[in-house]
């Protein structure tokens, strides 16, 4: 299966998305709206994104009671989004509630739950009272996910391959922590790995921020990005 290209449209504002968009049109398909984005202008600017061709990958991250979550899941189906995200930590009553509910209301839906943050390390989930390492916890999330019904799991590509050995086959893995050669280190993420090498383990999709948004030339930086996959 190809792996293919999600930018993380994490910028302040609507007018620093709207030249990237413009510029990006006709080189990726998938844009991913998160927090950051959700939070400024909420479901007119997802239409919005939409309507300028875009598949929209909406990442909210839900984390609730399995009855809120589900509700929410109910209120975004309406919207022109192809995939969406909630932490596998909410547990197996509240992904099963929330996969009820996406079935009922966006049947094509990909539904994705959020393993372990690419940004945490093992001492970052020791001090949540998680003594295993990021890919146990990942192991035992991601197979949690997919016994409560979920078809796509959000990890890092590092735990990519481990994943593809005990899950589905079928299982949709989309990876942040995706940095290219050379543009490691010095921000958030820790579990991270290129564009080539991610695709080589078995990602279904990679999502990119700011190697992209950061970059000189993002169209150049996506053209990169794009040739280091179609590589692998
Ligand atoms: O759910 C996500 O998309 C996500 C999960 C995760 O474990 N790590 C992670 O980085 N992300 C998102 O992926 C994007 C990565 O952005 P960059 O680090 O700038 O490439 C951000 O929008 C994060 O919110």
């Amino acid at each position: 299966m190809p792996c293919d290209l999600i930018l993380a449209l994490d910028v302040p504002t609507r007018e620093e998305a709207a030249p990237i968009l413009r510029q990006l049109r006709g080189e990726l398909r998938w844009v991913k709206i998160g927090l950051q984005m959700f939070t400024a202008y909420g479901p007119d600017y997802v239409k919005a994104v939409a309507d300028e061709g875009f598949n929209i990958f909406l990442d909210l991250k839900l984390h609730d009671i399995p009855n809120t979550v589900a509700k929410a899941v109910e209120s975004l189906a309406p919207l022109p989004i192809g995939m969406l995200t909630l932490h596998a930590s909410g547990g197996r009553e509240m992904m099963t509630y929330a996969r009820k509910a996406q079935l009922a209301s966006k049947p094509d839906l990909l539904l994705l739950g959020v393993t372990v943050l690419t940004s945490m390390d093992a001492t970052g989930l020791c001090e949540l009272g998680v003594s295993v390492s990021p890919e146990s916890q990942v192991s035992r999330l991601g197979q949690l996910a997919s016994d409560s019904g979920l078809t796509g799991l959000v990890c890092s590509p590092l735990e990519v391959s481990m994943l593809r050995k005990h899950l589905p086959a079928g299982i949709q893995l989309v990876t942040p922590g995706i940095r290219p050669a050379g543009e490691a280190g010095g921000d958030d993420q820790k579990r991270i790995m290129t564009p080539g090498d991610a695709a080589r383990a078995g990602s279904s999709y990679i999502v990119v921020g700011r190697p992209i948004l950061k970059a000189k030339d993002p169209v150049a930086a996506t053209r990169a990005i794009l040739a280091d996959l179609a590589s692998a």
